[in-house]
């Protein structure tokens, strides 16, 4: 196993809940995301957050982008730790919206611009992503004419160009073919390789590829009361928050044939189950 130690957060969630027309959607939500150091290596993180449908992910996913409040509690973004705003974190929403009037060069320039203020820096950066994400040959092509897995790749190429080496991906494994959904695990460890303080946060209900990628892993789900009453709104429960680099199950060639891989995922559908 690789030695990691961690620094300082990159993403907290501090007793988040949320209530959308008077119903209870997260409850006391806590979780941090620690800058992962494996010396001698340039790696960063996956982390997943895991919940069934309807258990409120793409709220979450909304909450540590920036694009709605929390009713109490904080939602803190970046190595200065400061309240998530809409464009601090990378977000590449569920089926990969680009602005689809201007070609692939022209959307990830766009994206540029908005960190790199030298035009020609700017250039250069897409330039570079283009290549990095083997997009080079369509870059004058518009967002329609290019295929599902082009697309994504360009979604995180433009979100990771804008922003600062902490990314949200929503369901990015919702709706692949077998190819696709092995090329779209890829470019996650790909991204994780490109800088050491690179974050990628999956939320996703697909269990097995989220745990099969991430060093760390939360489970949404609902408690109950000590009557056996569901409580309203989802949360995570300290019993469902997995180190999986600590327990050796974080992301390595073929863990998913492991025993350990196997039966912890199992484990995991039982405490599903049961929630
Ligand atoms: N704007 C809104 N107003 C009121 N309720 C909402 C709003 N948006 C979402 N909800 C409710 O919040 C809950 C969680 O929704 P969300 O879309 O986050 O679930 P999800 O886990 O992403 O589901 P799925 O996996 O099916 O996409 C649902 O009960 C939904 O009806």
């Amino acid at each position: 196993m690789t030695p990691y130690s961690y620094k300082s957060p990159v993403l907290t969630l501090d007793n988040v809940s949320l209530t959308l027309h008077g119903e209870t959607i997260l409850r006391d939500i806590s979780a941090q995301v620690l800058d992962v150091c494996r010396p001698g290596l340039s790696q960063g993180q996956v982390v997943g957050f895991y919940g069934r449908s309807g258990m409120g992910k793409s709220v979450l996913c909304r909450l540590m982008a920036g694009l709605l409040a929390p009713s109490s509690g904080t939602v803190l973004v970046g190595e200065a730790q400061q309240p998530a705003t809409p464009g601090a974190v990378g977000f590449v929403q569920q089926h990969y919206p680009l602005f689809n009037h201007r070609t692939l060069l022209d959307n990830l320039l766009v994206a540029a611009a908005r960190r790199y203020p030298e035009p020609a820096e700017a250039r250069r950066q897409a330039a570079e992503y283009l290549e990095r994400f083997q997009l080079t040959p369509h870059r004058a092509k518009y967002p329609a004419h290019l295929s599902g897995g082009q697309r994504q790749r360009a979604a995180i190429a433009q979100q990771l160009l804008c922003s600062d080496h902490l990314i949200l991906l929503d369901e990015p494994f919702s709706g692949l073919d077998v190819a696709m959904l092995d090329e779209v695990r890829k470019i996650i460890l790909e991204v994780t390789t490109l800088d050491e303080l690179n974050t990628v946060v999956i939320v996703s209900h697909d269990l097995a590829t989220t745990t099969a990628l991430s060093d760390r892993l939360w489970l949404l789900g609902q408690e109950r009361d000590a009557a056996g009453q569901l409580l309203p709104g989802a949360t995570i429960s300290p019993q469902h928050q997995y180190n999986l680099a600590e327990m050796g199950l974080a992301w390595h060639e073929n863990v998913e044939a492991e025993p350990e891989f196997v039966r912890f995922v199992e484990h995991l559908k039982e405490e599903i189950r049961a929630s």
